[in-house]
Parts: C-alpha cells; structure tokens; sequence
C-alpha cells in the first residue's frame, strides 16, 4: 500500500488529535489511535475522555473524566501544538459531548471549520459492555454528528443512532443518507459487521454520490479496535491534507493490512495491530 508521507529526523511532523477513552489491554481507544498515528508518522496528541477497565474478554467498569478537564486538554492541545486533524471515539456521557461540541467550535475543530473532525460515535465495545449512556444517543445525533466532517458507525451503532437495521446494500444506503440528515458532511457505514458478504466493504456518502471501499473478508477474531484504526488512519490522511474519499481509501487499506496482522492476546478477542509495519 502507499504510506503517508513521512518527516525527516529532527523535523516536526503532522500532528493529530485524539478525543477518546483508554483501553488498560491497549488494543483499541486512545491506545489504537496513538498507535496507528505513530506508525502514519503523526505526531498523537491526546484528550482522554474516560478511562475504561477492559481487557480482551470485557469492560467491566469505566470513570469520566470532568467535561471542563476534557475541554481544556483540547483547548491547550491546539493553542500550543496546532492539530491537523482530530477524531473523537468513547466520550461516554451528553456532558462530556457537549463540552468537546463546544471546544471544538471554539478552536476551528469540525465541519466547515479550518480543523477535519472524524467523529467514531462509539457506543459499546464488541462484547457488547456499554461505552456510553443511553441518554447520550440525542447529544451524539443533535451535537456531535453535525460537527462532524465524517461519522464512522458500525451497524450496531447505526442502529442505534437511526434506528436503521442494515442488512444489504439497499439499507446500508438508507443508513448513510439518514446519517447525512442529521449533519454530518461525509457518512461511512462499515460492513465489518456484514457477515453474509464475502467482501467487508464500507460505503462513503456526501449527500449525492455514494462511494464503496472494499476488501476480501479476513477470517479472524482478533478485530479488536478496528473501527478506531480505521477512524485513526483517516484522521492522519485528512492531517495531510487528503480529500474525505482518499483518505478514506487510505484509511480501509490501512486497517486491512492491520487485520491480517492481528494477534491473539488474552482469552477473548486479540487486536488488530499497526505494528505491521515494523513486523519481519
Ligand atoms: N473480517 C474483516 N475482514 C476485512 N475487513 C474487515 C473485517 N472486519 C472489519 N473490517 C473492516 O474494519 C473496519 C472496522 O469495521 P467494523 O468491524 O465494522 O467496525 P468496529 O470495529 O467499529 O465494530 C472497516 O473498514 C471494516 O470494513
Ligand atoms: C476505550 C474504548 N474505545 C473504543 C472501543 C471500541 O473500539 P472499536 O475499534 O470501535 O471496536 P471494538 O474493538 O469494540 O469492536 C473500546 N473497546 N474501548
């Protein structure tokens, strides 16, 4: 695949902020985004939002960070270091929504804004543990989509945010639309939850064309953190400066290669892995 540009020693590199919750196994959340922008050559800064009590088989707990200490990690993050791009994931509760909602109008994050905003609106973990409360479903459909340059459900999570059940191309298309309506400029639906295709393929819309980027189906359990990956992985293309559709490319390239060098880790789910790269 063609890898981003990378930075000479000694000279600053792209920088790209990460909004999001940490994972203690350090297979997805903070801990997939740092990783995938350290193997792009991006700089990770990061805004923890919450930190979760995970490992491979489960969350069992996790704790919110005060919304005015997740707004000022942002806020000090941007002034000082400057971010080309950022993405949120696990942001837990309408309070901590609101506060990232509005730092980010207040430093030039999101939608027809100078900074590109990946929003992941996280839901729950692939164990099925919660990740945010219930009654953050309206500020993640009402606050956080419409700032977002691009959305990034699973079905699961497209589910929940529109009620749609995707099952074929034809609901995958309505859950894109419905997603774009609530604001977001580019929606992706990923089919990594699809099983009935033998390709995983995720469909990108703008509100008039819809675009499909597919792979062959990896047969693997070890899929930890790969909706952050990809999110991740897009953030740093959009860092560089590439349009929604490349560096969505970019970004289901990225992830394809970090699920056919996943690992097993622990009894439940391994992760997916960036460290590919580094790999013999
Ligand atoms: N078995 C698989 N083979 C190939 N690609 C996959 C597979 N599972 C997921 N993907 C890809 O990984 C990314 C994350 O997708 P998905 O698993 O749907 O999200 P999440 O990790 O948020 O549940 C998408 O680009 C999807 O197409
Ligand atoms: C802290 C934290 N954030 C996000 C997730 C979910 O990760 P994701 O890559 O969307 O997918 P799964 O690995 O859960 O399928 C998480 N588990 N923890």
């Amino acid at each position: 695949m063609k890898l981003l540009p990378l930075t000479p020693a000694g000279q600053t590199p792209i920088r790209a902020l990460t909004i999001a919750g940490t994972d203690s196994g350090g297979g997805a959340g903070i801990q997939a985004d740092s990783r995938t922008m350290a193997m792009c050559g991006v700089h990770a800064c990061v805004a923890v939002a919450a930190v979760t009590v995970q490992n491979s088989v489960g969350v069992s707990g996790f704790h919110e960070i005060p919304p005015e200490i997740v707004a000022d990690q942002v806020r000090v993050v941007v002034s000082d270091i400057g971010v080309g791009a950022a993405k949120t994931g696990m942001l837990a509760s309408t309070t901590i929504i609101e506060a990232v909602a509005a730092v980010a109008a207040e430093v030039g994050i999101g939608r027809d804004r100078p900074i590109p905003l990946v929003v992941d609106p996280v839901c729950a973990s692939m164990h099925g543990d919660p990740l945010l409360h219930e009654e953050a479903l309206d500020a993640v459909r009402n606050t956080l989509i419409p700032a977002a340059t691009v959305v990034t459900p699973n079905l699961d999570e497209v589910r929940l945010i529109t009620g749609i059940e995707v099952v074929d191309d034809k609901s995958a298309r309505q859950a894109a639309e419905a997603l774009h309506a609530l604001g977001a400029e580019w929606s992706i639906v990923k089919g990594g939850h699809l099983r009935t295709s033998e390709l995983s393929t995720d469909l990108l819309f703008d509100g008039d064309r819809f675009l499909e980027f597919s792979s062959a189906r990896i047969d693997t359990g070890n899929d930890h953190g790969g909706g952050d990956t990809l999110a991740a992985a897009i953030t740093c293309a959009l860092a560089h400066g590439y349009s929604v559709p490349d560096a969505v490319a970019f970004g289901k390239e990225w992830v394809t290669k970090c699920l056919e060098a996943s690992y097993d880790l622990g009894a439940g789910h391994g992760p997916v892995s960036p460290l590919w790269r580094l790999q013999v």
